[in-house]
């Protein structure tokens, strides 16, 4: 992509290094207290059987609640989203947002040396992972607003920043375990990792508006601290109704440059994508298709994100991360960081690049969804894997080879249809209804990650 003439040059890539840093920001509660699955349960099943008589337990189903608790904040966030835009700034609700997520690592890291009863224990980490996720949602949402701003290129840089941020959880967990330190110094080094990882996210949100080039996009006619600039972004939203914001190409997750590239309008020239360009079509006049009709257009789409997430979400963390190795020893330490979590993330990670450059099946295919619909033989397929505790299915796949490889394809698919559909929905519709179908789109995604983790309490049970 060559940079317009009248525009400065980012030096050194730094307002891209800025994003990709804000993208994993936005990610790293989600992924850093799912990550940490063992932790919290080990810390919840502190009662050990003893002798041949079995002692009762709380079932907590520690990884049910905290994919819904951290999911249900993110569609509600996103149907609140109208409300916030209007009364908070951006700058606070970024920078705010990020001081909470902060405080709420600290008390994480600091509650790892403060001993606890285990319902207590449950209980603050819900609140916990619920205010988190809360200040999260607000987060992505209003960086997807602020990366709008900017040339295409940078969502991209800002949803790769987003996908990396499950695998940087995943390698902090593995040093913690490969470290000799006893479990609690693990844990505490664990969770000071995602601490840092916010104050770095937080400094880069401070340096931004300091560079020439993100100054030039950001400040061009709307003040970027004075948050005039979510008045105009609330004007050009594309719900009459004001139920949803507009701006956000997809809160998404999808990291492939084409997503909401039909934007631009001129895709020959790299302009930005303002807002106001579409504020100027509809001075020419030119209205903007209502919701209804945009999701006409883009529901095939609409219908494959949620069935993607829902179908990632039914069994992933919730089934997967009780899956047990069939060779105890060293390897069993780090047999969850690697089979599942790490598994998962770099998969989906690769399968999300990978539509850069291959786009099969094509928009229109009924191939798309038809394969989308089939990627729901993997819940069947993990829940025959060998998880543990069980109580009415046979274990299938009792290797760990075959968990890998079925983990694997499962995440892989994942990246690659999730991406697939966000870039494709604004393809569908005309330039000027782009912003629309990317903001019904996000409504979706995270439609399908609630339904998914609802979902996950059935099939835990059923394993
Ligand atoms: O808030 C979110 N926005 C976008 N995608 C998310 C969010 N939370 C989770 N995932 C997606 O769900 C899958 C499992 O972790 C991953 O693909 C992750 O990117």
């Amino acid at each position: 992509m060559k940079e317009r003439t009248d525009a400065p040059q980012d030096r050194g890539c730094l307002v891209g290094i800025c994003f990709f840093i804000l993208g994993l920001g936005t990610l790293l509660p989600w992924n850093f207290f799912m990550t940490a699955s063992l932790y919290f349960q080990a810390r919840l099943n502190t009662t050990e059987f003893s002798n041949s008589t079995t002692v009762v337990r709380t079932e907590y189903y520690f990884n049910n609640w905290m994919t819904l608790l951290s999911q249900l904040p993110l569609l509600l966030f996103t149907l609140l989203n109208s409300f916030l835009y209007q009364r908070i700034s951006g700058a606070v609700r970024i920078a705010g947002s990020l001081v909470f997520i902060l405080l709420l690592f600290i008390l994480t890291a600091v509650l790892v040396k403060v001993p606890m009863e285990e319902d207590r224990f449950f209980s603050v980490t819900m609140a916990t992972i619920w205010f988190i996720n809360s200040f999260g949602a607000v987060l992505q949402g209003s960086l997807f607003g602020l990366v709008g701003l900017l040339p295409q290129k940078y969502s991209t840089v800002f949803m790769s920043g987003q996908g990396l941020a499950g695998t940087f959880a995943a390698i902090a967990m593995l040093l913690a375990i490969a470290s000799n330190a006893d479990s609690e110094t693990a844990a505490l080094g664990y969770f000071i990792t995602p601490c840092v990882g916010t104050l770095v996210t937080l400094g880069s949100y401070v340096l931004l508006p300091r560079l020439e080039f993100a100054q030039h996009y950001l400040n061009k006619s709307v003040k970027y601290e004075a948050g005039a600039m979510d008045e105009l972004l609330k004007e050009s939203g594309p719900v009459e109704n004001g139920k949803l914001n507009g701006h956000a190409n997809g809160t998404a997750t999808s990291s492939s440059p084409k997503v909401g590239a039909e934007l631009e309008g001129d895709p020959g020239t790299d302009g930005p994508k303002h807002a106001f360009v579409s504020l100027e079509q509809e001075e020419k006049g030119q209205a903007k298709a209502s919701v209804k009709e945009v999701f006409k257009k883009i529901w095939v789409m609409a219908f494959c994100v949620t069935f993607v997430f829902t179908v990632t979400l039914s069994v992933f963390p919730a089934v997967t991360a009780d899956v047990r190795t069939s060779f105890p020893g060293k390897w069993e330490r780090f047999f969850i960081s690697v089979c599942c979590f790490l598994i998962f993330n770099l998969n989906d990670w690769i399968g999300r690049t990978v539509t850069t450059f291959i786009c099969w099946p094509g928009k229109e295919s009924r191939l798309f969804p038809l394969l989308v619909v089939s990627r729901v033989v993997f819940i069947p397929l993990l829940m025959l894997c060998n998880v543990q505790n069980r109580s009415f299915l046979p274990v299938f796949f009792s290797h760990d080879a075959a968990f890998a490889i079925i983990m694997a394809l499962f995440s892989l698919s994942s990246g690659y249809f999730v991406c697939l559909s966000m870039s494709y929905a604004p393809q569908l519709v005309d330039p000027k209804d782009g912003e629309t179908a990317g903001a019904l789109m996000t409504f979706f995604l995270a439609l399908g990650l609630s339904i998914g983790a609802s979902l996950s309490f059935p099939l835990r049970a059923l394993v």
